[in-house]
């Protein structure tokens, strides 16, 4: 396959950059089972990447549960403060970050989580924020009108760089088939790091598939590569 180059990256945050999927079906499974009710992965495949409100309403729809969007948020509140101080960093996420960093290419975060989530979640890896021209959080970004599939939250993103590139020239990293879509319908080409779990038919429109950040080669996309 030949790949286009680019000059500008745009990262997810979840589940591509931070080990937080896991952490959030644990407090999904944990607010389900209070009422008896199991949170299953094939309700988990189907809202990766979807915004919080998204996911609440899809669970309490799915599993019929006796809450409002706002009240199931307010309990997995309670679980994700328990939790996520302690999200890692993905293997290969702070290698990759900071090599585009200290060679000059333009990197944003593109995250459908708002920034009291992410404040939440990076309060332990402030200096790997640090390396990010700027961040995008669709929760909270008025202009960020619908969350993935939709291509709003790459578009935006991508506008925020000083020199405005074209979506040919930026190149999305995610790990959830609803943000490989948003990026494809933005016109960009996408890296995708999926859960095993995601069956590969799901995944055949991606750039590119990695079992890895670590496997990533910047060349291919006309990057400087790894000294
Ligand atoms: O307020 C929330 N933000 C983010 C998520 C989770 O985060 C992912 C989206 O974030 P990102 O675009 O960074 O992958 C979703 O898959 C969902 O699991 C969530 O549940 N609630
Ligand atoms: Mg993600």
């Amino acid at each position: 396959m030949v790949f286009k180059n680019v000059t500008h990256i745009l990262f997810d945050l979840d589940g591509l950059l931070i080990d937080s999927e896991r952490l959030y079906t644990e407090a999904f499974s944990n607010v389900c089972a209070k009422y008896n009710k199991e949170f299953t992965w094939e309700l988990k495949r189907s809202i990766l990447g979807f915004q919080g409100h998204e996911c609440a309403e899809k669970i309490i729809k799915t599993l019929d549960l006796p809450l409002t969007g706002e009240s199931f948020m307010e309990e997995c509140k309670k679980e994700y403060e328990k939790v996520f101080v302690n999200v890692e960093l993905m293997p290969g996420a702070q290698k990759l970050v900071e090599h585009l960093h200290s060679k000059g290419v333009p990197i944003a975060l593109a995250t459908s989580s708002g920034q009291d989530s992410v404040d939440m979640k990076m309060q332990n890896h402030k200096d790997f924020l640090s390396n990010f021209h700027h961040l995008t959080m669709g929760t909270t970004d008025p202009e960020v009108t619908k969350g993935k599939p939709d291509p709003a939250i790459f578009l935006v993103c991508a506008s925020k760089f000083p020199d405005k590139p074209e979506p040919e020239k930026c190149l999305v990293f995610e790990d959830a088939v609803n943000g490989m879509k948003a990026a494809l319908a933005a016109n960009m080409q996408v890296v995708v790091v999926p859960d095993p779990r995601i069956d590969t038919e799901e995944l055949k429109d991606a750039t590119l598939c990695l079992k890895s950040l670590e496997d990533f080669q910047p060349e291919l996309f006309g990057l400087p590569s790894y000294d």
